[in-house]
């Protein structure tokens, strides 16, 4: 047999992959790593921990699925975007790589403001959001300058893992979209950019496509993987790139709803001119010369797993949401907002802090956990409502990550954006659109489209219920006016925080 392995460096954990050529999942492995908070808006990661960590998820893998080395034909990896890898000459880290969810660079976006107005808009096709990596390396400068100077090239978590895997560094377009630094309709770092804040060319790694070999595993891994030291390497893209390769959303109309720890509702398109006026992140495909526009939910997942570490840390995420759906919509009264960690759609507001209003004595946990998800799914209807009034149809909504493995949650994710929410047969999240990458760059198909064909199963969808419709559109009009109302208590607050 021949398989290709889809690797998805994810926030809370790394997840492995092993697909054959039917698409079926033969096997799989995933390894978690800690988030350090050492202040409030601060997020970082150790790199050897993801090294690490995907190093056993692969031995995990290539162990229990009984496989010969040589079966594995191609490896790619789909990584959570925009975090800050800073490499000396000696490609080592100098520092703790900093996170998409981090909004400490509220000042370097506005520098970035000042210093390039609108041609920012025009070039990156993105505004200056504290999440991106370019105000992060501005951070560091300023912060850090004894570790700055250390530093002689730069790169995201993924090509990070791939560089230790392969010893070959690169960064794809997808991923490096995501950066501010990118001319994404040009498909190359611009020079405006970089001549701007005084960056020196040798500092950004090689640009490539998603499916493009770059390198094959170093010997001194193919011991402790199991894998065969000529075994392809392939680029792979953004998680949000490989999630939508890996739900089939390769051609214009469809949607994506992906609820990991953060929560993203991603349209595909064709044209790299269209403008959203830097309303939603436009980014470069997986898929060669393809594009898609993106809202952002900071903390969609997060503002579960967050209020499970909390209030019921022993308990599954199955046990806590027992008898969700039986609580009606609007959660008795209670509204949550999800800006734990700040928002990026549509309020790119670092400030903002998330709220629980209208407790009542005779609510319960269950009342609590419906309004989380409710608040989540709200925000998430921001980005619907932005596509929908810039003319995009939104009827057919494919439902991916851990928010899509509960039905309660993916009805109410019908109800709340009014159209068809359709999960995969075999959920798998952005890993199996990694896999697809090493499968089309093993020349296993002929294009994307036709690996979807075979690998992308959907499942019934759940339809809207007229009823709940109803609700939820007077429920979102309220949810909507918690912002502003929230917007000056959350600064009075901001003090307090540690
Ligand atoms: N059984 C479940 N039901 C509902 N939500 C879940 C379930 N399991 C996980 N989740 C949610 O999904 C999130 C993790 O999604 P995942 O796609 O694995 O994240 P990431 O790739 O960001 O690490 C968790 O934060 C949690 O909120
Ligand atoms: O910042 C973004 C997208 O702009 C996030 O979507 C990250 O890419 C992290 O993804 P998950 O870990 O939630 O999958």
């Amino acid at each position: 047999m021949s398989y290709v392995i889809g690797i998805d460096l994810g926030t809370s954990a790394v997840k492995a992959l092993l697909v054959d050529r039917d698409g079926a999942v033969r096997g799989e492995a995933a390894r978690e790593y800690p988030l350090y908070h050492e202040h409030s808006g601060w997020s970082e990661q150790e790199p050897e921990d993801w090294v690490e960590a995907t190093v056993e998820a692969l031995r995990q893998l290539t162990a229990s699925a009984g496989i010969a080395p040589d079966e594995v034909e191609g490896i790619s990896f789909s990584g959570q975007m925009h975090g800050l890898m800073l490499l000396n000459g000696d490609g080592r880290p100098v520092r703790r790589a900093i996170l998409w969810n981090d909004t400490r660079t509220s000042e370097q976006c506005r520098q970035i403001e000042r210093t390039l107005g609108s041609k920012l808009l025009g070039i990156a096709r993105n505004p200056a959001l504290e999440g991106f990596t370019l105000p992060k390396i501005l951070w560091v400068r300023q912060h850090e300058p004894d570790v700055f100077a250390q530093a002689r090239q730069f790169v995201l978590p993924k090509d990070y893992v791939r560089y230790r895997l392969t010893g070959a560094l690169h960064m794809d377009y997808s991923d490096a979209a995501g950066t501010l630094l990118l001319d994404v309709a040009e498909k190359r770092w611009s020079g405006e950019i970089r001549e701007a804040f005084g960056l020196s060319e040798s500092f950004y790694p090689p640009l490539v496509a998603s499916h493009e070999p770059v390198g094959t595993l170093l010997p001194q891994w193919a011991g402790r993987t199991g894998l065969s030291p000529g075994v392809k390497v392939f680029a792979g893209g953004a998680d949000n790139a490989c999630g939508a390769i890996g739900a089939g959303i390769l051609s214009e109309g469809l949607t994506l709803c992906s609820i990991g720890t953060s929560g993203v509702i991603l349209s595909y398109e064709n044209d790299k001119t269209k403008d959203f006026a830097g309303k939603a992140h436009f980014f470069n495909h997986g898929k060669e010369d393809a594009y898609y526009a993106m809202g952002v939910t900071l903390a969609a997942g997060y503002s579960l797993s967050w209020f499970k570490k909390t209030f019921a840390p022993e308990q599954s995420f199955d046990r806590l949401l027992e008898g969700v759906g039986d609580v009606p919509p609007g959660a008795g009264g209670l509204l949550f907002t999800p800006y734990l960690v700040g928002e990026r759609t549509p309020h790119a507001d670092a400030a903002i802090r998330g709220s629980f209003i209208g407790i009542d004595g005779s609510h319960e946990r269950i009342h609590f956990v419906r309004a989380v998800m409710e608040g989540i799914t709200f925000s998430l209807n921001e980005t619907v409502d932005i596509f929908r009034r810039a003319g995009k149809t939104v009827d057919r909504v494919v439902s991916i990550g851990g928010g899509a493995q509960n039905p309660a949650w993916l009805q109410m994710q019908a109800d709340i954006f009014g159209a068809s929410v359709v999960p995969l047969e075999n959920e798998q999240g952005p890993g199996l659109g990694a896999a697809m990458l090493a499968a089309y760059g093993c020349g296993w198909f002929e294009s994307l489209e036709e690996c979807a064909a075979r690998f992308v199963r959907h499942g019934d969808p759940y339809e809207p219920n007229p009823d709940a419709v109803r609700a939820y559109e007077e429920l979102f009009r309220l949810y909507r006016s918690v912002y502003g109302q929230t917007r000056p208590l959350s600064a009075e607050l901001a003090p307090f925080r540690v």
